[in-house]
């Protein structure tokens, strides 16, 4: 499975509906970006499918959700640890065996950070640790892709490498962007978050940057 098709996603804080209920149906092939001022409900939403969809994805979420004191190595090495028996994770964790190493350097070398695979992921940069997450995502090989701003800490080239390594790899996402210029780049479908429900529903080719700035 790769694409999927949802209804009745809704969240509450506190008694406050913050989204929904609405229904999100994607098609494998399609990246769709969630776009929407801050707050809107974009990263509920994700969560609200990663949820439904669970093990079938890879997820970058907004907080990253990194291991500090775990080298920068056994924090993508998490991406497929559901894939792995104990006994392979426990024997990972003090001598990683040669096939992930290997597969590993190649995915940061293609970060432009392979040097960095041995450190701790606490003494990383903001975007050096982004990249992180994102290789652990692209490690887990699946093919739905659920990212949270994943180039908010990059540069702009580095941000435009990353969108392109992600849409190669992926064939299906969903990804929350504030950058509306990368969005239409990168997406086949632009999705629009205001108040918690669906706003905007189109297919980037048919939008500019103006459609959306109503959103915002
Ligand atoms: N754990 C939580 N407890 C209480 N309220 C929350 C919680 N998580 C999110 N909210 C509220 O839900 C609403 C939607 O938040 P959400 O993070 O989904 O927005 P967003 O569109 O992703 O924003 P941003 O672009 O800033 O990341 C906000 O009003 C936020 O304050």
């Amino acid at each position: 499975m790769s694409g999927f098709d949802l209804t009745g996603l809704s969240a509450s804080f506190a008694g406050e509906r913050v989204i929904g209920p609405l229904s999100l149906s994607v098609k494998q092939g399609e990246r769709v970006a969630l776009v929407g001022r801050s707050g809107a409900g974009k990263s509920t939403l994700i969560s609200l499918i990663h949820q439904q969809v669970g093990r079938e994805s890879s997820l970058v979420p907004q907080d990253l959700g990194l291991v500090n004191a775990l080298p920068v190595f056994h924090n993508i090495f998490m991406g497929k640890l559901d894939a792995h028996a104990t006994w392979y994770n426990t024997l990972t964790l003090i001598r990683p065996f040669s096939r992930d190493r290997t597969e590993v350097r190649t995915l940061l070398q293609e970060l432009s950070m392979r040097e960095k695979i041995w450190v701790p992921t606490a003494s990383l940069s903001g975007g050096q640790r982004q990249r992180v997450a994102i290789a652990r995502a692209l490690f887990r090989q699946s093919s739905l892709l659920l990212a949270d701003e994943p180039v908010s800490a990059l540069d702009g080239p580095m941000a435009h490498l990353v969108m392109d390594l992600l849409r190669k790899r992926f064939s299906t996402g969903v990804i929350a962007l504030h950058d509306v210029e990368l969005a239409l780049k990168y997406c086949t479908r632009i999705v629009g978050i205001q108040d918690g429900q669906i706003a905007l529903d189109e297919a980037s080719d048919r939008l500019n940057p103006a459609d959306i700035t109503p959103l915002y």
